[in-house]
């Protein structure tokens, strides 16, 4: 019979912190003590609004029964633990999980509050009076005793109570819980129920205070802490367990079990202040809980779904093997879902809602427990005998091993578990070495990789360095880029114009042409029109347009240019089919005259025979029946009319005979003419405007190319003017620096050595001589000056022309200008050396002789610059006239351009 969880919801009062806390209520129960029938419960999640809107941000979670802050232990035991207990009672393994936040009352609603001691010592022999506050174990020890008193049948009750510590199991029930320790097996023993734990001590209980003291007992071993959440925090996971053996009909016992587990408090960790020890308490305790969540979902799909879950994760934690049977399996189970009101413990409240919700949808299916073919003597002798063995094996290892009190197996398992130990030992030692050897590795590997983090560093700096670089290069680049677009742009537009123009002309042409075969098609309508009135002009009229069509043709023929070879060769063409199409007309025409001609012959036949006929016919008259004038004159009138008739009526005929011959033959030749026109007329568009484009694009080829050619060589002389630019600049201040200071030198020295003479010379003997001498000297030092200053305004002029106009004529004549003017003045030849005047001692090598040397200095200065801009010139020259081709190339394209259009 498949029955799902029960799920039951306890939400205590606020508590002393929370009050202090001043955290609001958020969660709202449909009474403060009991409800049940699928009562729902709501989680406010933002107690700021209110209404509607309060019902947007509020949650609501349907459980089997809640209870709140009035709801005491007894009640809860009677609702929620009594039925559990009577299937117990009637061999059903059942449980009760208490699951929640830390602080909400798990251990308050399993084990509750108060010494046990003290109230069973009052009690004295008797069943001892539970405390209010106790909870669902010790109300359910109270409970069994008696129940089964009642029943008088024989029983055996044996309990047990574990501890999920850290995912390491205890049995809190042995006092040497630290050398048996437990080890979780799966078992196919039926009495154990698929999971048997080894070295697990069941302890035999007869009656309430038995039970309550191994509780307490348990209970004071358990681990629990402090935490910022919980002064009493449980840190472990519990179960206490109670086996019933129950004697049945046929002396059988029925076997069955109630698990009571108090789950630690799924905590938020950082909340909760846990650090250290207790960090790691809560990372384990989080992670049973996590996987126990992990197992209830996916028992929650399986049922929901009815679904294609096949793996339940039990194995994953020890807490969901322990309770593998209650979550999902055969046992009879009850969730306590245990919650705290307050806005602060929101977040953790709606988690536990949220499993306690899901676990109500997985589905269990119990059984009636075992039933064993035994008696209870048996029971009670295997586990006897069991016992006895142990206290034999100790007493004999007592008496031979003198005091030590421990059986060989016990022994043995100490030997092992020292040889253990020393392979743990072992295998520590060289996990250790390992790591030193990976230590050293590491640092090895560190060294390194400060020296590649140097060698990086500095590689870095480099490419910072060269990025900085080139992003001024980019600058540049871009500065010349923005130059070199607008001049694109102008000649963009350049062309543009020249397409419009191009294609204003194309209109133009087609224009005339069109309208020149409209003439003369009109032409030959006004001819074909005379033709049917008087025929005799029509043949010169009609070669007179014709000529007079081909002469305009002509005209345009001439008028093309080399542009519009095509079309001229398309009149051409049409010019010689003039002929052959007048001559057609012409044919036609005189076959027209012919047919008039015979007609007219044939009326004047029938006229003269008519008229013949007439003059017989008035001498019969005059001559046999003169006297029957009047009647003849009658008959005269009535045959002249119908004569007359006849006449006008084969004449008729005959115009509108020949009018309709005319018609056709009009039409015929009109066709004919108006085909030929416009054929050669669409022919001559056609190829034009195919010429047109092609000369478009070849035009704007050429420009492209000549402006990319123009652009790159622009390029090339500013990057290499700005170079040499900035060297000649420097070069003339450090030259000019020199010549001035060796200038001076040489001046100082004739001082020096004109003193030197004049000291020399006897003044009373020459005197006129000696002044003389000083004379030249100071005329030439005057021309010295003047020559130095010459220098200086030539260098100046050079230096100001090299920096100012750089862009406003040829660079390439500048940089001519500038270096040939540099060349002369560094060129030792023309340069004052200090040897050469430390040499002239003499005034007559002083005077006269140096004047020329330092004049040819400047004059010789002047000439290499006009050489060197000599040679440059026809480099120049090319530059110019392949500038003035271009210009003349684009002068002339538009000239044909608006010769075509004007024509
Ligand atoms: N329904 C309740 N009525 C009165 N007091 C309660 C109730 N629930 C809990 N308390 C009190 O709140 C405190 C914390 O409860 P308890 O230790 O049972 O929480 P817990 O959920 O087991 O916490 P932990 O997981 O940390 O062990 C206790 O002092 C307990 O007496």
């Amino acid at each position: 019979m498949d029955s799902n969880i029960q799920v039951v919801v306890r939400c205590r009062g606020r508590n002393a912190r929370e009050i202090q806390a001043k955290s609001p209520v958020m969660v709202e129960l449909p009474s403060d003590t009991f409800s049940s029938a699928d009562p729902s419960i709501t989680v406010n999640q933002n107690q700021q609004v209110s209404g509607f809107l309060n019902s947007m941000n509020s949650k609501t979670y349907s459980v089997d029964q809640i209870y709140g802050s009035q709801a005491d232990q007894q009640l809860l035991f009677e609702k929620v633990a009594m039925p559990l207990f009577q299937d117990f009672l009637n061999g059903i393994n059942v449980t009760i999980l208490a699951y929640g936040q830390t602080g909400t009352g798990k251990t308050y609603t399993m084990c509750g509050n108060g010494d046990f001691d003290v109230d069973m010592k009052d009690s004295g022999n008797e069943e001892p009076h539970l405390h209010e506050q106790a909870g669902i174990i010790p109300r359910v020890l109270g409970e069994l005793f008696s129940a089964l008193d009642r029943m008088d049948s024989d029983y055996v009750v044996k309990c047990s109570f574990i501890e999920l510590y850290n995912e390491e199991l205890k049995d809190l029930l042995n006092d040497d819980s630290e050398r048996n320790k437990l080890r979780m097996f799966e078992s196919k023993r039926p009495v154990y129920n698929s999971l048997f734990i080894q070295n697990l001590q069941e302890k035999y209980i007869n009656n309430t205070i038995e039970g309550l003291s191994i509780l307490q007992k348990g209970l004071m071993k358990r681990k629990t802490a402090s935490t910022k959440l919980n002064d009493v925090s449980s840190r472990s996971h519990t179960i206490f367990t109670i086996n019933l053996y129950k004697k049945g009909e046929n002396d059988l016992f029925k076997v069955s079990k109630i698990n009571l587990a108090d789950l630690a408090g799924s905590e938020n960790i950082n909340r909760s202040g846990a650090v250290n020890q207790r960090a790691k308490e809560a990372g384990s305790i989080n992670q049973s809980l996590l996987t126990l969540g992990r197992v209830i979902n996916s028992l929650s799909e399986k049922s929901t779904l009815s679904s294609s879950v096949s793996h339940i994760p039990y194995r994953e934690s020890k807490l969901t093997r322990l309770l593998q049977d209650s979550i999902g399996g055969k046992t009879k189970t009850t969730l306590i879902a245990t919650i705290s009101p307050a806005k602060m413990n929101l977040e953790e409240t709606i988690s536990t809602l949220e499993y306690a919700s899901r676990a109500k949808n997985i589905q269990n299916k119990p059984q009636l427990g075992q039933e064993c073919e035994t008696t209870l003597k048996k029971i009670l002798l295997k586990d006897m005998s069991k016992e006895i063995t142990k206290l034999n094996n100790e007493l004999i290892a007592t008496r031979s091993k003198n005091g030590i009190w421990m059986d060989e197996k016990n022994y043995q398992s100490l030997i092992d578990e020292n040889e253990s130990l020393k392979a743990d030992l072992t295998e520590t030692k060289s996990s250790v070495n390992g790591l030193q050897a990976k230590i050293e590795q590491l640092t090895e590997i560190k060294r390194t990789s400060e020296t590649d983090m140097k060698k990086y560093r500095t590689q870095l700096q480099d490419c910072d360095s060269k990025i900085k670089d080139f992003q001024l290069n980019e600058l540049n680049f871009k500065r010349q880029m923005e130059y070199y677009e607008q001049k694109v742009n102008e000649l963009n537009d350049q062309i543009k114009k020249v397409n419009e123009d191009y294609r204003v002309s194309e209109l133009r042409l087609n224009r005339i042409v069109q309208e020149g075969i409209n003439s003369v098609i009109s032409q030959i309508d006004h001819i074909i029109t005379d033709l049917r009135d008087s025929r005799d002009d029509s043949e010169e009229k009609i070669s007179n347009t014709m000529l007079e069509f081909e002469q305009k043709l002509q005209k345009n023929k001439d008028s093309l240019t080399v542009s519009t070879n095509s079309a001229a060769s398309q009149i051409e063409k049409l010019l010689q089919h003039i002929p052959s199409l007048m001559n057609n007309i012409v044919k036609g025409f005189s076959t027209f005259r012919t047919e008039i001609r015979n007609h007219d012959n044939k009326v004047e036949k029938d006229l003269s025979r008519s008229k013949s006929l007439n003059n017989a016919l008035s001498s019969y008259i005059e001559k046999d029946h003169l006297q029957q004038a009047n009647l003849n004159s009658n008959i005269e009138r009535i045959i002249s009319e119908k004569i007359n008739d006849s006449i006008v009526q084969s004449k008729e005929a005959m115009i509108a005979k020949f009018r309709e011959f005319v018609d056709t033959s009009c039409k015929n030749q009109e066709h004919l003419v108006k085909d030929a026109l416009h054929f050669f007329s669409d022919s001559i568009i056609t190829s034009e405007k195919k010429n047109l484009t092609d000369n478009h694009d070849r035009w704007r080829q050429s420009t492209d190319k000549i402006h990319d050619d123009i652009g790159e060589e622009t390029k090339e002389l500013c990057s290499g003017y700005g170079v040499f630019e900035k060297k000649s600049s420097d070069l003339i201040k450090s030259t000019a620096e020199d010549i001035s200071s060796k200038l001076s030198t040489v001046v100082n020295a004739d001082i020096k050595s004109v003193s030197a003479m004049a000291s020399k010379i006897d003044l009373k003997e020459d005197i006129p001589t000696v002044r003389a001498t000083m004379g030249s000297v100071l005329n030439k030092d005057a021309h010295l000056c003047n020559s130095w200053s010459a220098l200086k305004t030539r260098l100046g002029e050079i230096q100001t022309h090299a920096t100012k106009d750089h862009f406003q004529s040829s660079p390439t004549s500048h940089v001519t200008h500038i270096s040939s003017s540099m060349e002369e003045v560094k060129s030792p030849s023309h340069s004052i050396s200090p040897r050469r005047r430390t040499k002239s001692p003499s005034v007559t090598q002083v005077s006269p002789r140096k004047s020329p040397l330092k004049r040819s200095s400047t004059s010789n200065l002047n000439s290499s610059v006009l050489t060197l801009q000599k040679s440059k010139i026809p480099q120049l020259q090319r530059l110019n006239s392949d500038k003035e081709n271009i210009t003349a190339d684009l002068k002339r394209r538009r000239i044909e351009d608006s010769g075509t259009v004007n024509e």
